[in-house]
């Protein structure tokens, strides 16, 4: 497969050298593209979401890293590996809670080390960020076929499936993690309709999932969050279909904030839930959900809608991620396979898998 021609929505590209970001928050009014061509923009982007969901943010911050290489070796090219020090330290601290994130920095500080101290570290930097970059987009290809073969297998309540938040191209490196099954199934003829949740306060259904399934032309039925039980009680929904920002090893999945409520709902409705993600979401370094940090974010987001506010002069709280608990999950999808209601014996296995790519 060769993923950039499958490609119809994408946030990220690298180009000529510098990185372009779709601006997220413009969208779908308008498609604006940003370039950033220092790490300190990166870090600015990804604290204000420009660029969000979980692999994106990783691979957004790979390139970054390559920026800041360009940079620091500019500045001062015999100490460029203790300076660039600083900004992994301000990349990883951009955003708390996709584990995507720390995975992508990890794996460009691994090659930073094994670059010599006077070698021009530009070129196989950014060599390597395009590459978790790629294999980010060949992951989602993968899982996009796997998730449709399990969604095949139960349709009891019908051919509609639900997702929440945004988990598609704009989330990824490209085609997506949920959005990437629901892709692969409209192709396959799988489902008919996407019950969309528009994800308050942010509004990635409503503004991003919408807009990426418009463009696919896959009919989208779009309610406000609060209406998610009644749609899953009174329409033909058999999949509950997820992404996810941080997996933990007892199968715990931190994702956006509501997935923990419609994960109960859709238990009680008899929908499956899926939770489609990389496995650079899995975090085997923490045992479970209750350590995860979860990200608040400012109370404006609440209290304002279209920049307007309208909420009363009272404390807010805006979690923007919650926990569903592993045993309400009942598939995990992955590019290294799909496991069955997930606990730590199965995810110990998955992770000692190689990679089916
Ligand atoms: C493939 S994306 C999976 C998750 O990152 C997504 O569902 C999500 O919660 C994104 O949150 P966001 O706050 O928009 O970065």
């Amino acid at each position: 497969m060769t993923p950039d021609s499958t490609l119809k929505v994408k946030a990220i590209d690298w180009r000529e050298e510098e990185l372009y970001l779709l601006d997220q928050r413009l969208l779908p009014q308008q498609e604006v593209w940003v370039k950033c061509n220092r790490v300190e923009e990166v870090v600015e982007a990804i604290k204000a979401m420009l660029v969000r969901g979980a692999p994106a943010i990783g691979i957004t911050a790979a390139y970054g890293v390559a920026l800041a290489a360009r940079q620091r070796f500019a500045e001062q090219p015999q100490s460029w590996k203790e300076a660039i020090q600083e900004d992994l330290a301000a990349l990883e601290a951009s955003r708390p809670t996709a584990v995507n994130l720390a995975w992508a920095l990890k794996q460009m500080r691994r090659q930073v080390d094994a670059l010599k101290s006077d070698q021009n570290p530009f070129a196989p930097l950014a060599a390597f960020a395009r590459a978790i970059h790629q294999a980010d987009q060949e992951a989602n290809l993968l899982m996009g076929k796997l998730g449709a073969e399990v969604l095949a297998s139960n349709q009891d309540h019908g051919r509609d499936v639900m997702t929440h938040c945004n988990a598609g191209a704009l989330a990824t490196g490209g085609y997506g993690t949920a959005l990437g099954v629901i892709r692969a199934a409209w192709d396959k003829k799988l489902i008919e309709r996407v019950h969309v949740n528009e994800t308050r306060p942010w509004l990635q259904g409503s503004r991003l999932t919408a807009w990426e399934l418009e463009k696919e032309g896959i009919p989208a039925l779009l309610h406000v969050d609060s209406a998610a039980a009644h749609q899953l009680k009174t329409h033909p929904i058999s999949w509950v279909v997820v992404g996810a920002d941080r997996i933990t090893a007892n199968g715990d999945v931190a994702n956006k904030i509501g997935t923990y409520q419609l994960a109960i709902q859709a238990l009680h409705h008899g929908a499956g839930l899926m939770v489609v993600a990389p496995t650079s979401t899995i975090d085997m370094e923490l045992e479970t959900g209750d350590e995860i940090t979860l990200e608040e974010r400012d109370a404006d987001e609440v209290l304002c809608v279209a920049d307007q506010r309208i909420g009363a002069e009272v404390a807010v709280a805006n979690p923007v991620f919650d926990v569903t608990p592993a045993d309400l999950v009942d598939y995990l999808v992955t590019e290294k396979g799909v496991i069955h209601r997930p606990d730590k014996e199965q995810l110990e296995k998955l992770m000692s898998r190689k990679s089916m790519h």
